[in-house]
């Protein structure tokens, strides 16, 4: 269970490399058939990582309609859609090791990766379910990893009422929400005043989820 799963992701002095999942990884079942699993630390060497993202991802912003107004998109984005080239091995990596470890539950590989940074407290998104696919009929898996300082996700039950569940997010952390997580629950990364640095997360999806 140690040097089978552990990937070293570049064969030079490079010290990002990702911790075994298997039983390090927590799971907590959620009202309504939803799921969170939880693995504190996944990815070592994350800060090197986090800088490679944010120097070569081609990042750009978004603005939206809201309403009457267009107003601009709180922070970065990049997505690859299925067969695009990651921006960095580690994240193909990522990706092979979390096929490898959730495949039989998922019953299907995950495919795109979508990219966020928060450049600081300003930067957010607002309480949403991944619904735009079919997270909105049929249960499914994203799972995030976060690098650069930790900043809260937090997640409740869609509609708001019942309690609100938060985890701070950073430093290569992996969280995976499964079951019917994307269309019962919300979830967000809210705004904070509090001096913070900034946070990419990269977002794993199957076919069809977004
Ligand atoms: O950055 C995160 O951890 C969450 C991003 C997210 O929810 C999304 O892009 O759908
Ligand atoms: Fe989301």
């Amino acid at each position: 269970m140690t040097s089978a799963f552990q990937a070293s992701l570049l064969d030079s002095d490079d010290e990002i490399e990702l911790r075994p999942l298997g039983p390090s990884v927590r799971r907590t079942p959620l009202d309504h058939g939803a799921w969170i699993d939880l693995r504190r630390g996944w990815v070592t060497g994350a800060d090197t990582l986090f800088e490679r993202l944010r120097d070569t991802v081609p990042w750009h912003a978004e603005r939206r309609h809201m309403y009457d107004r267009v107003v601009d998109v709180p922070r970065l984005l990049k997505f690859y859609d299925e067969g695009e080239t990651l921006p960095d091995p580690a994240l193909d990596t990522a990706r092979r090791v979390l096929d490898a470890h959730y495949a039989a539950e998922l019953g299907e590989p995950f495919r795109t990766a979508g990219l966020c940074f928060y450049r600081d407290g300003r930067d957010s998104v607002a309480w949403h379910g991944d619904t735009i696919g079919r997270g909105s009929t049929q249960d499914t898996m994203v799972a995030i990893v976060s690098v650069g300082a930790p900043r809260a996700l937090t997640l409740r039950p869609r509609g708001g009422g019942g309690r609100t569940l938060r985890f701070e997010l950073g430093h290569g952390d992996l969280i995976v929400m499964g079951g019917s997580c994307q269309r019962t629950w919300e979830h967000a990364v809210p705004k904070t005043a509090r001096p913070c640095g900034p946070r990419i997360s990269i977002q794993f999806r199957p076919r069809g989820v977004r």
